[in-house]
């Protein structure tokens, strides 16, 4: 968070006259996009991305692969004979990767925590920039370790945004210790570009706990599916050390699961005004840590079943506070504290310290913005006290994050009156937000 923003346009966040009844299809996934978009493009053959994301960050990560030389073609088929069914499915097609060039990483994390390793694969300097806040959100790790792996980068000594990658055209890899304790990104980063690194890579991780392990997770079953050799702590390894084995990797033909954490408001609004609502194509099995809200929406109060349909969730009526740690689900806070707001009882939301970097201090925007309307919530060292108390209407600030703009938009089902300023913020992942949520409602 910084000072508070001016007002942009204000959005009537709208109210719920009574239980929700809906079905929303959810968007695929930022985190499996913008992954599959970087394993395709170090591929060896071509691939396939079926139902990717279409948002700013991963427009951002298609753009930034485009000028690193990689062809990304957009095609949109109306057919279900295509394999994948309808929809938009994007062909990607590898190729050498050079520079010069320059990246625009917007605010995205996976923009610019997984790309230097990319450029320093890449043959010529590629210059990496974005948004103001792009330049306070940590990037030592990464650049520290490409270093000690052979990479030349040039940040003017800042250890952070904006920065020149020398690429040399390949990488000698091999052994690093990095603390990843302020990003799991840090880790992906380098395991995603590592079997193309002549050594490959072994990652420790010294440090603080490690946010957001579902993540990194993903970032290992997705380098897997695509053929590489990864060895994981949970395999048996060591704790905290991941090695991925040089070799080429395979063109796929992948269809993205929705993405669950976009889920979280129309769940919660299934919470919060006691009614129904079923996302279709719920993954059965995934690394996504959406999939937590299925417990954590169910203890505050809810209950869900995964069906054919898709997954059902059901609000009660009643909405309760709760204690938890949500390390491994950091992303899904905002979401978690705008209905531990309106609760019968506090919540303590824990292990989040590391939110303070994230798109903004999530942790001070959300008290301020909670406290602004009424409510009651203090910042901990590593999260929050959330105390609900009557709230009234007003003006939400977003501070150009996607996850606050979703929060306020929950919080004003229940409260009459609440404006979200620059809804169209949640372009960053999710920009039908507003028709998504008004159809969901019924307008
Ligand atoms: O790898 C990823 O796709 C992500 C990892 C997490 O980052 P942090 O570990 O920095 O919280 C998460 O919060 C972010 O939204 C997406
Ligand atoms: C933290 C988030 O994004 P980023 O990928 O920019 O880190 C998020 O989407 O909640």
């Amino acid at each position: 968070m910084t000072a508070t923003p001016a007002h942009t346009a204000l959005w009537p966040a709208p109210h719920a006259s009574g239980a929700v009844t809906a079905t929303v299809h959810v968007p695929g996934s930022k985190s499996v996009t913008n992954r599959a978009l970087v394993l395709a493009s170090l591929a060896a053959e071509p691939g396939w991305l079926r139902r990717p994301l279409r948002s700013r960050d991963t427009l951002l990560m298609a753009g930034a692969l485009r000028a690193m030389g990689v062809g990304i073609e957009e095609t949109v088929s109306s057919s279900s004979s295509v394999a994948g069914g309808p929809g938009e499915a994007w062909r990607v097609i590898p190729s050498g990767l050079h520079g010069p060039a320059t990246v625009d990483v917007g605010n995205a994390g996976t923009v610019m925590r997984f790309l230097p390793p990319v450029a320093a694969l890449a043959d010529g300097p590629i210059r990496f920039d974005g948004d103001p806040r792009s330049y306070e959100r940590p990037l030592t790790g990464v650049i520290n370790a490409l270093r000690v792996l052979g990479a030349r980068i040039d940040d003017g000594g800042r250890g952070a945004l904006p920065l020149t990658v020398h690429g040399g055209g390949a990488l000698d890899g091999g052994p690093v210790e990095i603390d990843a304790s302020s990003s799991s990104q840090f880790v992906s980063a380098l395991l995603l570009s590592g079997p193309r690194f002549n050594q490959g890579v072994e990652v420790r991780h010294v440090g603080g706990a490690l946010p957001s392990m579902p993540h990194i997770r993903m970032t290992v079953d997705m380098l897997r599916s695509a053929g590489a050799q990864v060895d994981t702590p949970e395999a048996g390894g060591e704790p905290n050390v991941w090695r991925v084995t040089p070799g080429a990797l395979l063109g796929r033909d992948l269809t993205v699961e929705p993405d669950l954490s976009n889920a979280q408001p129309f769940l919660a609004a299934a919470l919060v005004t006691g009614g129904t609502v079923t996302i279709p194509d719920w993954p059965a099995h995934t690394t996504q840590p959406g999939d937590a809200l299925r417990q954590i929406f169910t203890e505050m109060g809810g209950s869900c079943e995964l069906t054919e349909q898709g997954l059902v969730f059901t609000g009660s009526g009643a909405i309760h506070g709760l204690d938890v740690d949500l390390s491994e689900v950091g992303e899904l806070t905002p979401g978690i504290a705008a209905v531990a707001a309106l609760a019968d009882s506090p919540s303590t939301l824990r292990g989040v310290a590391h939110l303070r970097l994230h798109e903004t201090d999530r942790l001070a925007a959300l008290t301020k913005e909670i406290n602004g309307l009424g409510g009651d919530v203090t910042e901990t060292a590593d999260g929050l006290h959330i105390r609900p108390r009557r709230l009234r209407g007003g003006v939400f600030h977003t501070y150009d994050d996607h996850r606050m703009a979703t929060a306020g938009a929950v919080i004003g089902l229940a409260v009459d009156g609440v404006q979200i300023e620059n809804v169209a913020t949640t372009a960053k992942t999710l920009p039908d937000f507003p028709d998504l949520w008004t159809g969901m409602l019924g307008n």
